[in-house]
This record gives structure tokens, sequence and C-alpha cells, in this order.
């Protein structure tokens, strides 16, 4: 399944999907905080009226005291504006408040839904998308909307109520006028409708690329032991500098597009005062028009025109916010294709585990495993073994379900891997991967990942359970037993120790299943002969798959499996399948 959000159908960046679509799928992630928002908005259109009522109250001030000279009603005019302008400050206050924590729960909603997504998604779309460029999309790009949200919306909104208000006072007192002042801002709307598409796309090429960059940097720092012993500092400096470019000009190119908006809107706004100026003295020379209409008049003018120019530079910000939600949007609309599903397969066998006319590849056309059928008994013990490249781990993911067979079946325990759900089936099973995953805390922490049955047994409990199976005289090869620390990079203990904790790890679970892949490469024989001992004490029904390299590793498996170019053949002894390895090698 194609997993690649650079180059899936349907969500190419410069896709066109309008502006209230994506608004409202943003807006199904407010969730509980919607109430929040209409509140605040509801501030917002109160402040922005109370702002509008202060011009109409001094024009009306001046031509009913000032012209005619009648001076006492002036303080009690005085006193109402001072009661508005302090209803104002009060709405502003809250608003900013209220949208401040819509925008910082929206922040977390969507970090978590997003990361809740990606812990949903298969290992397949993990293996067609760089981790770099989805932390910058889990960090950068919901902060980008955060921003908007807590930020730019309070004034986007608050703007848009006062421009309206303005225009409806404009028209209100002269039509003429009105209609003069307005017709700069209606040539506005059209140019902002047909340049926001490229200023978005312009946004998004720069995510995109900012998403590069962080890849570059966790691929560098990952491999950072290779990069220092091979001395290539000087060949990652060059890519990170290439990378860093191509961000720059991005960057430089969004600036550009983004920064458009601020000078025609600014532009358009002093045509509208000139037109009104010009306009109005004209009027007031035929007797139209009074002096205190027109001062209110500018007044209005620049109610409206001042959240005109602030929408200019608000508006990049939505096109930022909004670049970023689709990349976002991206991740959400992926589906995890390895769902459970109703199988009719249910039968009593001896058989643990079945591959039935399977094949497989990794893309289309390119078959990794071809027709493949063999069957795994309860208790016994199987080695694969076959060329580097020829498709062991493959075969040891799919009896996981790390992938689901292009065509044919597996059954596990007389049913189909598919209709299993998740829990049932990761509990059957032990996987011991060639590159264990480790994680900051204690070794205790560690252990019990994936083991959440032991999590509230005490050192002393975990001690008896680990004796049980055997597993005691591991610890002694960790100073500080089941208290010592371990990192999540595993630096601090070798690459044998941490093979042993993923060792440790799945046989605590006394699996029904349990595969070893390459799990001993880097133990000693002393060490490996102690981890024979304990997986021959494991449940008489466990059947063990190994995979390795070491002949002397597969010595005491029960029967063994060739694994090359799409087949899988069983070898029946040690010496049968040393043969079929030399002979392949001879071939190739
Ligand atoms: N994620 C992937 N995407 C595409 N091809 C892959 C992927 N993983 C493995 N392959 C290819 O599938 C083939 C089988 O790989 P696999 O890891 O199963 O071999 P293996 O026998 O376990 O090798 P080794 O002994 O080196 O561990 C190889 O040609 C490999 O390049």
């Amino acid at each position: 399944m194609n997993y690649n959000l650079n180059i899936k159908k349907g969500f190419l960046p410069n896709e066109k999907v309008s502006t209230a679509t994506t608004l409202k799928r943003l807006m199904s992630l407010i969730g509980i905080e919607r109430k929040n928002l209409y509140i605040a908005m509801a501030f917002i259109f109160l402040n922005s009226g109370l702002s509008l009522i202060g011009p109409y109250l001094m024009g009306h001030a001046v031509d009913s005291f000032v012209v005619t000279k009648q001076y006492d009603g002036l303080i009690k005019y005085s006193i109402i504006l001072f009661c508005v302008f302090c209803a104002a400050l009060v709405s502003g206050y809250t608003q900013a408040q209220l949208m401040g924590r819509v925008g910082q729960r929206m922040l977390y909603n969507l970090r978590n839904t997003i990361f809740g997504k990606l812990q949903e998604l298969p290992i397949d779309f993990f293996n067609q998308n760089k981790a770099g460029d989805l932390i910058s999309r889990v960090n950068n790009d919901t902060d980008k909307i955060n921003q908007f949200f807590s930020q730019s919306l309070v004034q986007f909104m608050s703007s848009i109520f006062t421009m309206l208000g303005a225009g409806i006072f404009l028209l209100s007192i002269n039509v003429e006028l009105g209609l003069a002042a307005l017709a700069p801002a209606i040539a506005l709307l059209v140019i902002t409708r047909s340049i926001s598409p490229w200023v978005k796309n312009r946004n998004a090429k720069n995510m995109k690329s900012t998403g590069s960059l962080s890849s570059e940097i966790q691929e560098s720092l990952n491999n950072f032991k290779v990069i220092v012993a091979f001395n290539r500092r000087d060949y990652f400096r060059k890519r990170f500098d290439e990378v860093n470019k191509e961000n720059y000009q991005t960057a430089v190119k969004a600036g550009i597009a983004n920064n458009i908006f601020t000078p025609v809107y600014g532009f358009s706004s002093n045509v509208g005062q000139m037109v009104v100026l010009a306009f109005g003295i004209y009027l007031i020379a035929h007797g139209q028009f009074s002096v205190g209409l027109l001062i209110s008049f500018l007044a209005y003018i620049n109610q409206f025109y001042n959240p005109l120019r602030q929408i200019a530079a608000l508006w990049a910000n939505f096109q930022v916010a909004l670049a970023g939600w689709d990349r976002i949007s991206q991740i959400l609309q992926m589906e995890n294709n390895l769902t459970v599903q109703e199988s009719d397969v249910k039968e009593e066998s001896c058989c643990l585990l079945s591959f039935r006319d399977v094949s497989f590849s990794y893309i289309p056309g390119n078959d990794i495993l071809k027709n493949v059928s063999f069957d795994l008994e309860r208790g016994k013990t199987y080695a694969f073994v076959g060329p580097t490249g020829g498709g062991k781990t493959t075969t040891a993911s799919l009896m996981a379900r790390l992938y689901d067979p292009t065509a044919g079946q597996i059954i596990l325990n007389g049913a189909d891997i598919r209709s299993l759900d998740a829990s049932t089936r990761t509990a059957k099973i032990g996987f011991i991967l060639q590159e264990p995953f480790l994680f900051t805390g204690t070794l205790r922490d560690n252990i019990l990942y994936g083991n959440q049955c032991f999590i509230g047994l005490s050192n002393d409990e975990l001690m008896d359970e680990l004796k049980e199976v055997g597993l005691e005289g591991l610890l002694e090869r960790f100073d500080g037993g089941l208290d010592a620390e371990i990192k999540s990079s595993g630096d601090g203990i070798s690459l044998g120790q941490k093979q042993l904790i993923a060792f440790i790890r799945a046989v605590l679970r006394r699996p029904d299943l349990l595969i070893l892949d390459e799990a001993t490469a880097n133990i000693d024989t002393v060490t490996e002969q102690l981890l024979d001992e304990i997986l021959k004490k494991l449940p008489k029904t466990t059947t063990r798959i190994i995979i390795a390299h070491r002949l002397n590793t597969i010595e005491s498996a029960d029967e063994i499996f060739f694994i090359n170019a799409g087949a899988v053949t069983k070898a029946g002894s040690m010496e049968e399948a040393v043969n079929l390895l030399m002979k392949d090698k001879r071939e190739s």
C-alpha cells in the first residue's frame, strides 16, 4: 500500500482543497473548546461593536453640541464614551484570554491526535516516510496552526467584525460616499482570492523543506559514530548545507509571498481615504454633508481600512496555518490497512503456525516470497537459514503480522492471523528483533515493556518470576541488577547487553511462538549456552524460531528451513543446510 506522504495521490501539497473544506476539518479538532470559541467570538463581536459606537457618538456630539455651541451635553457624552471604552477593555481582555486557551487546547488535541494516529499506522508507513519529516509535522506544523489560533484569530475576527460594522455605518451615513470608499476593498477581495492558493503553495513547499532539514539532522545525529569513524564530517556538512540552502530559498519565497498582501492593502486603504476626503469636501461645499458627519465618516474609514491592513498580515498567517493543516491532515487521513478481518478458518491442528501459498512483496511486482507453504508444530525448534537478503526477517515479520501477505493465508493457532486482534496476537508471540528497542528508564522498566501483567510486582516478586524461567542469571551481566539505568539510545551498555534485555523481555511472557532474529549475534559463547538452557526450560508447547548466520546457533533445531529467492524449502539436516548455503554462494 502506498503510504508515502510526499507522493500519495490525492494528498499532493499543491492539490486544491477549498478553504471552507479545510476549515471544516480543522474545526472538528477543536472538540470541547468549541463552546469557548463561540463565547470568545461573542466577546470579539461585542468588542468590535463597542469600538464602532465611539466615532458615531463623537460625530453626534460635534454636530449637536460643538457646532451649536451647547456644551452642557458634552459631559454626559464624555461619561458614556468612557464607559464604552471601559467595556471594550474588559471584552478585549476576555476574548484574548479565551482565544489563547482555545489555541493551546487545540495544539494539545492536535498533537495527541496526530501522535495517536502515528501509533496506529503500520510499519509500511514508517518504511516509506522519514522520521525527521514526521517530527517536523508533529512539532513545527502544529505550532503554525496554534500561532494562528491563539494569536492571529482574535485580531482576524475582530478586524472582520469591525470592518463589516464600519462598512455598514459608512453606507448608512451616505450611500454614494460609502460606495466610493468601499470600491477599492472590493478590488482587493478579488486580488486576495486569486493569489491565496499561490501563497499557500509557497508555504507548503517551505514546510516540506523544513521536514527534509529535520530528517537530515536526525539521520546525521543517529549515525554520528559512523560519520566520525569514517571521517565523513565534510560529506554530511555538505549534504546539510544543500538542504539548508533549499530551506532558506523556500523560506525567502514564502516570505515574499506572505508580504505581498501588506503593501497592496496599504495602497488601496490610502486610495479609499483619498476618495472619501475629496468627495466629502465636494459634498460639504454643495451643502449636502455636515462637518460632524465627515469627521465620523473619516473615523469609520479608518475603522474600515486599518483592520483591512491588519487582515493583510493575518491572511498570510492564515495561509501558513492552512498549509500546515494540509500536511497534518495527510497523516490523519491515513488508514491502517492491517485491520482485524472476519475469517471462516477455525481448525484444530497440531500446528501452531502454517503458511498457505503465501506471497509477499514490499514493492509491487518484486516478490520476496512466492507461493510459500510450510507448517510449524507446537513445541518444536526451527531454524531459518539462507543468504543475506534471502527473506528470513521478512518471513518472521509476516508471522508477527508486521505486514500482511500480498496473497495466501497465515494460520496461527487454527485461525487466520488477520482475524486476531492485536492484543491476542501479540500475547502469543515473542519477537526479538535484530536491533533491540530500548527506552530511557531502568532495566526493570525495559523488561516490563510489553509484559503488562508483571507491572504491579515488587522487585523481589519479579525476581521470582525471572527465576522460574531461568532468566535471573542474566541480570548479573548488569551493574545494579533490575535498577540498572538504561538510556533510550542504549549508550552505556554493549550491543550484547541490549540483546540480553530483549531476550529477557520476550522470554518472560512465555509466548506460544518465540522468534529470535539474529538475537544472539553479539553474545559470547558462554552466555549463549546459558540462553540455550533457558530456551529449553520454556513451556513444552512453545515453538521457537531461530534465524541465524552462525551455524552453531542452530545445532539444536528440530528442523531447518532454507529461505532464498522467494522460496522456503525444508533443508532436513544441518549438513543439507550447509550444502544448500554453499551451492547458493557458488551460483551467485
Ligand atoms: N522495508 C523494505 N522495503 C523494501 N524492501 C525491503 C524492505 N525490507 C527488506 N527488503 C528487501 O527484502 C529482501 C529480504 O530482506 P530480509 O530482511 O527479509 O532478508 P534476510 O534474509 O533477513 O537478510 P539478513 O540475513 O541480512 O538479515 C531484501 O532484498 C531486502 O532488500
